[in-house]
């Protein structure tokens, strides 16, 4: 199904808040946040049914990271309701909301690692959420935790950095120990705020694919916003469009055509594509730097 519409739109299914098949459904309902008089997330509403990989497009400014932060409470809502499992994860509290937080990991532009620590004690800190308060103040971790790190980068193709300190990695590397360490939390989603937004193309694409790897090998949605159409195309399951703080598309990838594209960045007959193109090649494997055990994602999009 894909639309397209110049306003707000509230298309929540009435269903059971299981799929039928064990998978439990996302409901956004009306989500809304203003900041003062500015409404940046403007009553939103879609369900995500099975595992996904969803992008989220729009200019700059279009409510797509207001909209994400709300999703793991970075944010608060201004009013509306995200059901997951049926319960309102917006009026979460405490522990609650702490372990929500955990099922939903957070990457983001800018990597958010501690640059002096070490990339496995990095990546470990995505269990402190799961631990106890005093080894949480001492971070002190288990054996087990080190083996789950360890695995963690192994992964995502970068175990033999682990030892090194973050700041001494790539973009790239780092964008992958952010992403190893969302996996030690072992999240129902994974929420990508511009993942690949400060990265080159070839680092781009094995970011890129690893989140399409663990989206297709471990079932997980991944919600991503992505300023780039042509990423958005390669390797989404399905395109949010938004504007000025509205849900203005939500369909397949083939269906965001340039028109359309015009039309969720409010753009005149002279918008090229192009500008927004990361010129990432999906078939260019040749020459790029190893993820590890990753599948080339892209191919099977
Ligand atoms: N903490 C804040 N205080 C006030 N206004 C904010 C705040 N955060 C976001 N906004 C405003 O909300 C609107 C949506 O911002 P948001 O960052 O969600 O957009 P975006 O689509 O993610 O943009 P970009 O692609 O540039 O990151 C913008 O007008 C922004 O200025």
């Amino acid at each position: 199904m894909s639309f397209f519409c110049n306003g707000p739109v509230a298309l929540v299914a009435q269903h059971d808040e299981h799929n039928g098949q064990g998978w439990r459904v996302i409901q956004f309902q009306e989500v809304t946040k203003t900041f003062g008089s500015r409404t940046a997330v403007n009553k939103v509403s879609f369900n995500i049914e099975k595992p996904q990989m969803v992008g989220i497009i729009g200019r700059s400014g279009a409510g797509k990271s207001t909209l994400l932060r709300m999703i793991n409470r970075l944010t608060p809502a201004s009013a509306g309701q995200i059901l997951f499992d049926g319960r309102d994860i917006l009026s979460l509290k405490g522990g609650m909301m702490r372990r929500w937080q955990r099922d939903c990991a957070m990457v983001f532009q800018q990597f958010n690692l501690v640059p002096r620590l070490d990339v496995v004690t990095n990546v470990m800190l995505g269990r402190l959420n799961g631990h106890g308060t005093l080894k949480s103040l001492f971070n002190i971790f288990s054996q087990e935790d080190v083996n789950s790190a360890l695995g963690a980068l192994d992964r995502l193709g970068i175990a033999q950095e682990a030892t090194k300190r973050a700041e001494e990695l790539s973009g790239g590397q780092q964008q992958r120990v952010a992403i190893a360490r969302a996996l030690m939390q072992d999240p129902h989603m994974i929420l990508a705020d511009e993942p690949i937004a400060s990265l080159d193309p070839m680092n781009a694409k094995i970011v890129m694919d690893a989140l399409r790897e663990i989206h297709e090998r471990d079932n997980k949605i991944v919600i991503c916003n992505l300023h780039t159409l042509d990423t958005a195309r390669t390797y989404c399951d399905r395109v949010i469009g938004m504007r000025d703080g509205f849900l203005v598309f939500d369909g397949a990838p083939e269906a965001l055509t340039t028109a359309v594209a015009r039309e969720i960045y409010g753009a005149d007959e002279s918008f090229n594509e192009a500008a927004t193109s990361t010129a990432i090649d999906a078939g260019q494997s040749g020459s790029r730097e190893s993820a590890g055990a990753m599948t080339p994602a892209a191919a099977a999009v």
